[in-house]
């Protein structure tokens, strides 16, 4: 897609508010202004707590039915090259939104034009940027796999279309750079399908007429594989994100017809930056990926842990295990709220539970997946097993702090691209990374506690541990490793 200049940009934003205002868009309290964000909205007179100060028809919203009526998605579906496959949802919103950027006779032609020509998300990274700055994280494997799944999608559509059709979709224009712009423009400003299954404040039955926007005839749905309930709804996702801020989204109806229409809990005064929320895609790995930023000091961030699959389970084990529902491999979400999950250190629990304490914890309780898992989530007193919990809270530790180095090893401030794009990249993964670092060092931290309180009370000693050589803030020097040092119970 063409670059930003300021000049052009001006011109394309004023063409998009007047568009906006031809379709009676409403927009009499907001405009579009330029912001430390990029575009977003203004309030230019005050506005009230749960005002609605925006709101579109519903024939300017994009969703996946209306793409697929499109010109461009009829082209698409009807064609020999799909002819045999199902077609991804997903990639019927990007074809479309490509060819609306071009053609000016598409609908949505000057709102698509005013979508940043590029994105920041880690996407749209170079290889070397992303080794540097997300080396050990998981939003590295996340960006790949996303990556892997979008140039699939692609090749199963392209070229193949563009030497069908050359015309209405040439070659040059539906490249795989185009559909990491679309499917970046997609993830950064989409709304939820359902906002338009429901009335603002709740209460009235959806009309039939209004679920067309949303619901695939029957000839629709067997032709699409449905891998997008994303929708579009332009000048609504102008507004920046603000995490403090509350946003109801729904239908509502006025002389002119149905408008999908926004509102805040919280009022805006004239002159201030009208901020909206972008929902429930929390942690600083969704924002990045997603949105191409993320927030320091995220609450709602989390850091994932594999624990990798055991090698050599023994059968009670693997009962334990199947019996309580966790998953071998599975990931976990730990966060600052909940640094060391129940999930994780049941898990953890499994490995260092004695096999004979293990049949007595199987046959002792009804054999239900709810018993088994609450005695797994429980931590395990010393008489009952006098290794198991201090095993487990050992090998997390060990597990956390191997995620501490590989995260690391990174080194998210190396200058790889100039500029504000660089400076927004550097800025945002150091956040990314730095959030997960604290999560993992308070992860360490709780652990090390629960570690020190069950040796306290149960006069525990490691038979080699020589106190002063502790250094307190050097967690892996205090990890107790069951193999090399053997506990004493006094
Ligand atoms: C829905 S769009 C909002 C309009 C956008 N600013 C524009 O220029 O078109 C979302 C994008 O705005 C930017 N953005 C929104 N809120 C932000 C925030 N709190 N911090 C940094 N960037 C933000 C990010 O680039 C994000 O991908």
């Amino acid at each position: 897609m063409d670059s930003d200049d300021p000049t052009d940009k001006a011109a394309v934003v004023r063409r998009f508010e007047d568009w906006c205002n031809e379709h009676n868009c409403v927009m009499e309290k907001v405009q579009v202004a330029s912001t430390a964000f990029g575009l977003g909205l203004r309030a230019t007179k005050d506005v009230e707590p749960n005002e609605v100060a925006l709101a579109i028809p519903l024939d300017l919203v994009l969703t996946v039915p209306v793409a697929a009526r499109s010109i461009a998605g009829q082209a698409l579906l009807r064609s020999e090259t799909t002819r045999e496959q199902p077609v991804s949802a997903q990639a019927l919103m990007y074809v479309v939104m490509i060819h609306g950027w071009h053609d000016a006779t598409s609908k949505w032609h000057p709102y698509l034009r005013q979508i940043p020509s590029k994105h920041q998300d880690p996407l749209c990274w170079t290889q070397r940027e992303r080794q540097a700055r997300l080396k050990g994280t998981q939003l590295l494997h996340e960006v790949e796999r996303h990556e892997a799944l979008l140039r699939l999608v692609h090749q199963s559509i392209f070229p193949a279309l563009s030497q069908e059709l050359p015309e209405m979709f040439p070659e040059e224009r539906y490249s795989f750079a185009s559909f990491t712009w679309a499917r970046s423009a997609l993830a950064s400003r989409c709304f939820a399908e359902t906002h338009l299954e429901k009335f603002l404040g709740g209460g009235e039955v959806v009309p039939e007429e209004t679920m067309n926007y949303v619901r695939l005839t029957a000839n629709e749905a067997a032709r699409l594989s449905h891998d997008c309930n994303a929708v579009l709804c332009p000048l609504l996702d102008t507004g920046n994100h603000d995490p403090n801020v509350t946003i109801h989204v729904g239908l509502r109806s006025d002389k002119n017809g149905f408008q999908l229409a926004l509102a805040r809990d919280s009022g805006v005064n004239k002159g201030q930056e009208y901020f909206i929320n972008y929902g429930n895609h929390g942690s600083n790995l969704q924002l990045l990926l997603g949105h191409g930023f993320c927030l320091p000091d995220n609450p709602q961030d989390t850091l994932p842990l594999k624990l990798g699959k055991t090698a050599g389970e023994s059968p009670e084990q693997e009962l334990a295990r199947k019996l309580s529902g966790l998953v071998e491999g599975e990931v976990v979400d730990l966060s600052r709220a909940d640094l060391l999950p129940e999930r994780l250190l049941a898990l953890l629990r499994i490995s260092t539970l004695q096999d004979r304490s293990l049949r007595v914890l199987l046959h002792e309780n009804d054999s239900s997946e709810k018993t088994i898992l609450s005695r797994l989530t429980t931590p395990i007193d010393v008489k009952f097993d006098r290794h198991a919990e201090l095993h487990a809270l050992s090998i997390v530790q060990k597990h956390l702090i191997m995620k501490q180095h590989q995260i690391q090893s990174g080194n998210p401030q190396t200058e790889l691209v100039e500029g504000r794009e660089g400076w927004a990249r550097c800025h945002y993964a150091e956040i990314y990374r730095s959030g997960q670092l604290e999560i993992l060092q308070a992860a360490l931290k709780e652990a090390k506690a629960r570690e020190r309180a069950i040796m306290e009370e149960h006069h525990v000693h490691l038979e080699d541990f020589e106190e002063g050589e502790e250094e307190e803030d050097d967690l892996e020097d205090e990890v107790i490793d069951p193999e090399a040092k053997r506990l004493r119970y006094a």
